[in-house]
């Protein structure tokens, strides 16, 4: 199967948190770490998220600095690179800020239970993959976006879809931002949330980067292959 590389970014509190209780999303990079995603999301073909951050968040996933989006032009590409959402049920509303914000193509990832209805609406503004019968089938939509180009693909969370991507071997390399801050609370999501490995299937990662970063540290590791 031919998919693209794929690496997770995520900031989390000191405790593994990604947001409060209430999904709401926190404040946990400072200036320069932002600068850095702001850097990874230009460097990459496309930037996806699950369903549940759109919701959440309402992200519009561009590329913020103007000197990134002139060299990605310079370079022929689109100012912003191909923005991504999985969403089985096409649940994603039509003014999300995803679609509303920035120049680029948007992909929305649906699975056979979509309403054809509201896929319709959705072809104005997205082009639509079919991956799966009543889920998406994210190994299926992997090799779809590799056969549309997109080499390099960042993921950006939620916690569900990066336990979906992680527990189907999907995800090349993690990035981890973890900032100076405690969260708190067992509905709070963490950096991987889903259904968890049992303690044969532990996923072991290989560290290759460490930085302490304003009032936090990134690190950087490599997914080692599961036998
Ligand atoms: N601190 C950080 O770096 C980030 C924090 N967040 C936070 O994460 C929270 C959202 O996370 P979640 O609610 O877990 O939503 P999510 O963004 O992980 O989306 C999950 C949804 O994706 C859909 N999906 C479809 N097929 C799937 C599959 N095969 N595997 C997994 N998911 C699939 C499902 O509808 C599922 O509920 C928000 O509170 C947001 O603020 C989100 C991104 C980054
Ligand atoms: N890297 C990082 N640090 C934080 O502190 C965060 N809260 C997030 N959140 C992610 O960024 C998305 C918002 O993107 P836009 O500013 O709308 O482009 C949000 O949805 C999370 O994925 N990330």
């Amino acid at each position: 199967m031919e998919r693209p590389f794929v690496f997770i970014n995520s900031a989390m509190s000191a405790d593994g948190k990604i947001s409060t209780k209430e999904r709401k999303q926190v404040k946990i990079s400072g200036s320069f770490d932002f600068d850095r995603v702001d850097a990874l999301r230009a460097g990459s073909d496309a930037v996806m998220v699950g369903i549940g951050t759109v919701i959440a968040d309402d992200p519009s996933l561009t590329v913020k600095s103007e000197k990134r989006q002139i060299e990605r032009k310079q370079a022929g590409l689109e100012e912003n690179p191909v923005r991504v959402v999985v969403d089985s049920n096409a649940k994603i509303p039509l003014d999300a800020d995803i679609f509303k914000k920035g120049e680029g193509r948007r992909i929305v990832i649906v699975s056979g239970s979509a309403s054809s209805e509201k896929l319709r609406q959705l072809e104005d503004v997205a082009t639509i993959i079919i991956a799966g019968e009543d889920k998406v089938d994210l190994a299926a939509a992997m090799e779809e976006l590799r056969k549309t180009g997109i080499n390099r693909l960042m993921v950006e969370g939620g916690a569900t879809l990066n336990w979906g991507m992680l527990s189907n071997g999907l995800v090349d390399e993690v990035y981890t931002f973890i900032g100076n801050l405690i969260i708190g609370g067992n509905t709070s999501p963490t950096f991987v949330d889903g259904e968890g490995f049992t303690e044969k299937e532990i996923m072991r990662l290989d560290l290759f980067e460490a930085e302490g970063m304003e009032e936090g540290i990134l690190l950087k590791w490599k997914v080692l292959p599961c036998y």
